[in-house]
Order: structure tokens, then sequence, then C-alpha cells
């Protein structure tokens, strides 16, 4: 029997995965511990990013957590002092942002399908409706990711000087980035390229990767100033 097209009206059953990263030491942030650790509104980071992920309706059947080796016991003192109830997997970090998901992926190993969102622990304000948009975009295309337009001008650099670039032809990528499991999982197994940032850029010469409106909201915290932007955003009506 031929089963019924993907759509809107008829949600995917498929089981949904979410890989958590936040292995990094958060040297641009120059806290003294990592960023993701760092108080948000009276919460660390990175459990603002996993109460996200885990809203029911989103239908996440496992969160895996990626943390540096050395902090599982911080992020256990975290979770108590917060008295986190969230079920979720910790697995232990790599040397590069690819490494970090490379293992989380291979937490999933034994499951036979699915999509799997990766997605940085410090994009805590992501909104459940980006989650859900590129979960589905994946589900009915393979690879999804989410992406906003520059606002800015932009120009390329190198030693010669600089030149404008049609930004109408450029996006910022953004998380969360999703793929079927087994198309990611394939991706993480081709050599290590240090030039990668992104799991997209990991997928890209296996298939094509789909761009689902991100949201400027969506601040990765990467400096001092990006906490301040948060809390803001957090405080207002409009996060
Ligand atoms: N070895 C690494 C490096 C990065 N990340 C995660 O990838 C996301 C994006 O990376 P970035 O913002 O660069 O974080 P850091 O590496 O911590 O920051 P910095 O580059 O300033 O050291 C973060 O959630 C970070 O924790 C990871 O899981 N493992
Ligand atoms: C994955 C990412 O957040 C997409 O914008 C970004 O590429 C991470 O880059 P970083 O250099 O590790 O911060």
């Amino acid at each position: 029997m031929n089963s019924a097209p993907t759509s809107p009206l008829t949600p995917s059953t498929s089981p949904r995965f979410a890989i958590l990263v936040a292995g990094g030491s958060g040297t641009r942030m120059g806290a003294g511990r990592p960023k993701q650790f760092l108080e948000l509104l009276g919460e660390p980071v990175l459990l603002h990013t996993l109460r996200r992920f885990t809203e029911a309706a989103l239908r996440v059947q496992e969160c895996v957590v990626v943390l540096p080796p050395d902090q599982f016991a911080s992020w256990q003192e975290l979770c108590e002092q917060h008295q986190v109830t969230i079920p979720h997997t910790v697995v232990a970090g790599g040397h590069s942002r690819w490494a970090s998901v490379r293992n989380g992926l291979a937490h999933l190993q034994g499951q036979a399908a699915g999509t799997v969102a990766v997605h940085d622990g410090v994009r805590p304000l992501v909104s459940a409706a980006v989650i859900e948009a590129t979960f589905a975009a994946a589900e009915a295309h393979g690879a999804a990711i989410a992406a906003v337009a520059p606002k800015d001008s932009v120009r390329s650099v190198s030693q010669q000087g600089s030149f404008a670039l049609d930004r109408s032809r450029l996006r910022l990528v953004q998380t969360p980035q999703c793929f079927e499991l087994t198309l990611l999982q394939r991706a993480y197994q081709l050599p290590e390229l240090s030039a990668f940032t992104d799991d997209a850029s990991v997928v890209e010469d296996l298939h094509p990767i789909q761009l689902v409106p991100g949201d400027y909201r969506n601040l990765k915290i990467t400096t001092p100033e990006d906490l301040v932007l948060a809390e803001a955003l957090l405080r207002s009506s409009i996060h």
C-alpha cells in the first residue's frame, strides 16, 4: 500500500530526535566558564534551549545533550540546583563542533529511522515554530536548515581590498538544522574538514539543503553583548 504524502494536514509520525551541541568552551565569551552554563534570566542558557526542544507538541522522542567531557559534573549540579526533570541524555563532546555532532549521532546509532535536529545549545531563543517548520521541511525533503536574510550591506575582503556582495543572494545560517537520520549519519562518516562550521556544509555534497525562514531573535550567544540582547528579548513581549 502506498503511504500518503506528507502535508501540514498529515503530520509525519516518524520519530524525531534532537542533538543539542554544547561541547564548546566559549573562548569568544571569555567568561571563565562555558557560555552554555551562564545565567540568562536566572537559568542556564542551555536549560532554556533544552526546554524549547522538549515542548510536547514538537514530539521529540530523545534529546541528546553534548557537553565538554570535563563539564558533566557542572551540568549535573546545575540540573539539581534548578530542579530539572526534563529527560535528556548526556554525551561527551569532541575537539570541534563537527566531532561533537558526530559523538551525539553515535548515541543514536541504534535508531533505524527518523529525523534529527542539530541545534546549538547556545541558541536559547529558538521558537517552537522555527523548530517545527525545520523538522517538517526535513521530513518532506531530507535536509532543511533555518536561515535569515542579512540586514546589513556585506563586503568580501581579502589582502587586495574589498568588494560589495549582492546581499539578496546571501543568507545567514542558523540552527536548527534537520536531516533524515541515516543521511546525517552517512555525511558524518565522510572525513572531517576544518572548514565545516555547520551541518548543512557536511551534508550538501550528498543531498540538497532546503532553507526555512529562521528568526532574527534566534541569537547565537557568542560574545557578551549577545547575553544582554537575549535577556532583553526574553523580558520583552516579542520573544
Ligand atoms: N568542540 C565543540 C565546539 C562547539 N560546540 C558547540 O557548537 C555551538 C556553536 O559553537 P560556538 O558558538 O563557536 O561555541 P564555542 O566553541 O563554545 O565558542 P568559541 O568559538 O568562542 O570558543 C555551541 O553550542 C558549542 O557549545 C560543541 O558542541 N563542541
Ligand atoms: C552552526 C552555526 O551556528 C550556524 O550559524 C555556526 O556555523 C556555528 O559557528 P561557530 O563558529 O561554531 O560559532
